[in-house]
């Protein structure tokens, strides 16, 4: 569809011998909160980081608001928010400082990055840490301090790779409360891989399920449900690989 946040048409990637994304097709739409499920080495990670630029396809097409991701990286970089699933944050910075370097990377004006990061720490509940070092930030805390920096762009889509994962309950329930303000209240287009499938229910209407490396299903959940009579989340999935087995 033309007017998609997120298309992807037949896309692919190959590590030399290794296919780890094969001929994957699916669109999101503007302000939609996408799941996208999969097994460890699925090839989700590869999929989200094609689709910021930052690993080329060898195959196929993608594009983010239009703009394909290997002939306009940097609109794509641009107009892109990524959380990866896990990266080490600068032991020595701050929260506060943190964001302004984040900022910088952007090319953000100063006084904009300071009045942005100001707003992201305070609704994220940062304030209380935000001078503190982040070398022993929790789990949690270092998650919110990883969507704050995602968001210092003011990206109109938001790409997460298993943000959820090591979160207690209350820090998943929060998590999942901002992806879903930025959904209803920006307009911003969330897609999100997890393994965790009750977060993917809880959010979304609409989901991917990738199996070594290709696409095996996408759709409301709700319909993927009926078709094929499952009643969890769980239960779906498993069909899904077992019918994709046999
Ligand atoms: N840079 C790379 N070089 C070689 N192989 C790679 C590279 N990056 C990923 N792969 C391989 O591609 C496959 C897909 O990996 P990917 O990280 O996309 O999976 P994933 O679905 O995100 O898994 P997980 O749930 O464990 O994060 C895996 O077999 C992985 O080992």
């Amino acid at each position: 569809m033309s007017g998609s946040a997120i298309l992807v048409e037949a896309l692919g990637k190959r590590f030399g011998a290794m296919q780890a994304v094969d001929g994957v097709s699916f669109s999101v739409e503007p302000g939609e909160i996408f799941g996208f499920m999969g097994h460890n080495g699925a090839g989700k990670t590869t999929t989200l980081r094609m689709l910021l630029g930052l690993t080329r396809p060898t195959g196929g097409r993608a594009a983010v608001l239009g703009h394909d991701v290997v002939a306009a990286t940097l609109e794509v970089r641009r107009v892109c928010g990524y959380l990866p699933a896990s990266y080490a944050l600068p032991p020595d910075m701050t929260p506060r400082e943190f964001l302004q370097y984040v900022a910088a990377m952007f090319a953000i004006p100063r006084a904009t990055a300071r009045a942005r990061g100001e707003a992201l720490l305070r609704r994220f509940g940062l304030e209380a840490v935000a001078d503190r070092k982040l070398r022993g930030f929790s789990t949690g805390m270092t998650q919110k301090v990883g969507l704050a920096q995602a968001l210092i762009n003011e990206p109109r889509v938001l790409l997460l790779d298993e943000p959820t994962s090591g979160l207690d309950p209350l820090g998943r329930h929060e998590l999942l409360e901002h992806l879903r303000a930025l959904a209803q209240q920006q307009g911003v287009t969330v897609m999100f891989s997890s393994h965790i499938l009750s977060d993917v229910e809880t959010l979304c209407r609409r989901v991917a399920a990738m199996h070594h490396a290709r696409l095996i299903a996408c759709g409301e959940i709700a319909a993927l449900k009926r078709e094929h009579g499952a009643t969890t989340m769980d239960e779906l999935y498993l069909e899904l690989v077992r019918r994709h087995a046999s």
